[in-house]
């Protein structure tokens, strides 16, 4: 079975930031995820980290700015200096966190910007990034996501994804495989797990229930089918990425929310066992 992530952004949201940590070891994950680690110290989080024997698989670089409604720079002419300088600081924090992988969020198309200049924008900011991530020994991601959660966001479908990762031939610089956001675009995942891990050009994937992204075994997605897809793909290339639940508890911000609905992963690891 694949190893799985919390992400701590969504889950345990009834709890503070820094808490989370413990409460995902304590439910039996292995490593973390979250959106973004700024607001803290990298010392402060580390030291969570450690203290629950957690690795850190997964964060993204600064989205621009996020509360008034940016969704990540990387396509954005004329952003380049701040999406450079966001880069720089998600290294740092990748160095002191020991996180093999950063994601940079494309951002959302301006509707004046032709979708061809934002892509030579995007293309431009990510080769430089990936050199830049290759210098520190980390990889660097980018997800499709899905429009009706992300209006206007710029990358959306695996394929555009993979031809773009081809295009810079950066072996550092790979996709962030979201099921969930691939089930609403395009469907036929199961299909696209064979397609796309033994590429090589997946570095993380991600689950959540369709459409409500409430836990995996809510909705239309089967995850045990794809677990076992999972798997068998990756005994046959070698994959041996994370998978992060990146989902919102349909218990919501209550006591022991999350941990109640954790049916999906404790059911994914007997059919390992
Ligand atoms: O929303 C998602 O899906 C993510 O993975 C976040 O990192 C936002 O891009
Ligand atoms: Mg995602």
């Amino acid at each position: 079975m694949p190893r799985f992530a919390a992400n701590l952004s969504m889950l345990y949201p009834e709890l503070d930031f820094l808490d989370r940590f413990d409460a995902a070891a304590k439910d039996g994950f292995a490593g973390v995820e979250y959106l973004f680690p700024y607001a803290f110290p990298a010392t402060e989080i580390a030291a969570r980290l450690k203290a629950n024997g957690l690795k850190q698989v997964l964060f993204n670089a600064p989205p621009g700015n996020w509360d008034g409604g940016e969704r990540g720079l990387a396509c954005l002419p004329g952003r380049e200096g701040e999406f450079r300088d966001g880069i720089a600081k998600a290294l740092d924090y990748a160095a002191a966190l020991d996180c093999p992988r950063v994601h940079v969020m494309a951002g959302l198309l301006p509707a004046s910007l032709a979708r061809e200049t934002g892509k030579a924008t995007y293309v431009e900011n990510l080769r430089w990034a990936a050199g830049e991530a290759a210098k520190a020994g980390r990889d660097l991601l980018i997800e499709p996501i899905n429009t009706r959660d992300i209006p206007g966001f710029f990358l959306n479908r695996q394929d555009e994804a993979h031809a773009i990762v081809e295009a810079i031939g950066a072996s550092n610089l790979k996709v962030q495989f979201d099921l969930y956001h691939c089930q609403i675009v395009e469907g036929d995942v199961a299909m696209k797990i064979r397609k796309y891990l033994p590429t090589g050009r997946v570095g993380h994937i991600q689950i959540a229930g369709v459409p409500e992204r409430h836990e995996p075994d809510i909705g239309e997605l089967n995850h045990p089918y794809l677990f076992k897809v999972i798997d068998e793909v990756s005994a046959q290339c070698g994959w041996d990425g994370w998978v992060g639940g990146e989902y919102r508890p349909a218990r919501g911000a209550v006591p022991n929310g999350t941990s109640d609905g954790l049916a999906w992963l404790r059911a994914a690891k007997a059919l390992s066992a």
